[in-house]
């Protein structure tokens, strides 16, 4: 005889089977179904009813039926409940469900029928799938890339590196991993700690490029140009930096080399007129904001065409290197000595007031004078005319100073060679 309560737990089971958002159903030992909840209707579009009486393999293909079946029987077997995922075609698609089943009792105590409660977790399994494949692409592109790359907390510390970093850098991934890059890197600007944790620090700029120098285990540096840019989470909290370091170290050299080559007289290996003029340039400024002295000296080989006539021009250029090298043992290391051309040098000397100037141009020319270059055959006297001024404030560009030298230096030659003259100020 019903009771008031078995009345009132049939309409708390009926609200809550109809409401629920998962398919509920329960099958007789032989699988035919017992019930279906509206779930069914909803998602196999016929009436719930219609699943009442009939079989798994009345529903779907054999293979499927007989797998459900299995997970039924088990579940029939098992003291309380189990938790299978389960592929059942839907509408001509494969949906996956994860179905809690369990084994329903009479009375007595006996399984007369097996419950289940299936809950749709296809798009889970496909987010999850989609995950996992950018994960993977992520993977492959970080390990595989022929970039240096890491992931460094927001503190700098390295979380993961690839194996080009670990080859770029020379370490293997433990002695990376867990140590910040810093410690790899030169104090260049007083500051290791990369710029983007600099910027983290502030809360700006989420992307960061800088060329760092890194010390590579073996010793030697290595040149790296750093993109860095900030990972932010789903709220927009910044996570983790991702870096990529790209070696540079070569094309470094290899701009450092042509610099110097476009600095310098390639016959002599002193600087050639074009450094020459932006070292004036410098000094320039340098004079019109301190009181200090800047002194050149313009000196030109005499009579070296007649070298040139008499032992050829190699023997010449012989000569040239040989009077660079003299002038060199009576310079400091700041004074910029420089070939214009030809035989025509010139010394700039930061510091160096004219009467200083003229003195030294006098020990060049003594020099010279007593040490001739040995040449093929013959040992041949060189003399060398000196023309000296200074760089005045007032110079509006180098050339204003090289006129006043060269008007010294012609004045020098005109007295006969072989003599230093100066010019203090403009003619
Ligand atoms: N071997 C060699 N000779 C050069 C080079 N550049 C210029 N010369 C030569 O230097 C000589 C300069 O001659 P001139 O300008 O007549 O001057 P100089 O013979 O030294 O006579 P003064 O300067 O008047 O005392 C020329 O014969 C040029 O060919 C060079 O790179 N190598």
């Amino acid at each position: 005889m019903a009771t008031e309560d078995d009345s009132l737990n049939a309409l708390l089971f009926e609200a809550i089977v109809s409401h629920s958002e998962n398919i509920i159903g329960v099958k007789d030992l032989s699988g035919r179904y017992l019930f279906a909840n509206v779930g069914y209707a909803r998602t196999f579009g016929q009436p719930a009813d219609t699943f009442l009486g009939r079989s798994d393999r009345e529903l779907f293909p054999s293979d499927i039926a007989t797998s459900l079946r299995a997970a039924d029987r088990r579940a029939r077997f098992s003291q309380s409940s189990i938790i299978v995922e389960e592929t059942v075609p839907v509408n001509g698609e494969m949906r996956t469900y994860l179905s809690v089943k369990f084994p329903i009792h009479d009375t007595a105590g006996k399984v007369f029928a097996t419950g289940l409660i299936a809950t749709d977790v296809s798009q889970w399994r496909k987010s999850e799938e989609q995950l996992r494949q950018s994960e993977e692409l992520f993977r492959q592109a970080f390990e595989n890339a022929t970039i240096g790359m890491c992931l460094a907390g927001l503190d700098g510390v390295l979380l993961r590196v690839n194996p080009q970093l670990c080859r770029t850098l020379g370490y293997e991934r433990t002695e990376l991993e867990g140590h910040p890059l810093s410690e790899f890197t030169h104090i260049e600007r007083g500051d290791a700690r990369p710029d983007y944790v600099r910027h983290a620090r502030n809360g700006d700029a989420a992307w960061s490029e800088q060329d760092r120098r890194y010390r590579h285990k073996d010793g030697h540096d290595v040149w790296c140009k750093v993109s860095s840019s900030l990972v932010k989470g789903s709220q927009g909290e910044p996570l983790y930096y991702i870096s990529h370091v790209r070696d540079i170290t070569e094309s470094r050299q290899m701009e450092a080399e042509l610099k110097r080559l476009a600095s310098t007289d390639p016959l002599t290996g002193i600087a050639n007129r074009r450094s020459f003029f932006e070292h004036i340039e410098q000094e320039l400024q340098r004079l019109r904001r301190m009181q200090t002295h800047v002194s050149c000296l313009m000196l030109d080989i005499d009579h070296f065409k007649t070298i040139n006539d008499r032992f050829g021009h190699p023997a010449g250029d012989e000569a040239l290197r040989f009077f660079t090298m003299l002038c060199q043992q009576r310079l400091r290391i700041t004074d910029v000595f420089a070939r214009l051309g030809g035989e025509e040098f010139a010394i700039l000397m930061p510091g160096t007031p004219l009467d200083g100037a003229v003195e030294l141009a006098e020990q060049i020319r003594q020099l010279v004078g007593a040490t001739p270059v040995t040449l093929p055959g013959a040992s041949v006297p060189l003399t060398v005319s000196i023309g000296v001024t200074a760089l005045h404030r007032d110079d509006n560009s180098p050339d204003a100073m090289l006129r006043r030298a060269d008007a010294a230096l012609y004045q020098a030659k005109t007295k006969g060679r072989n003599r230093v003259a100066s010019v203090r100020e403009a003619a």
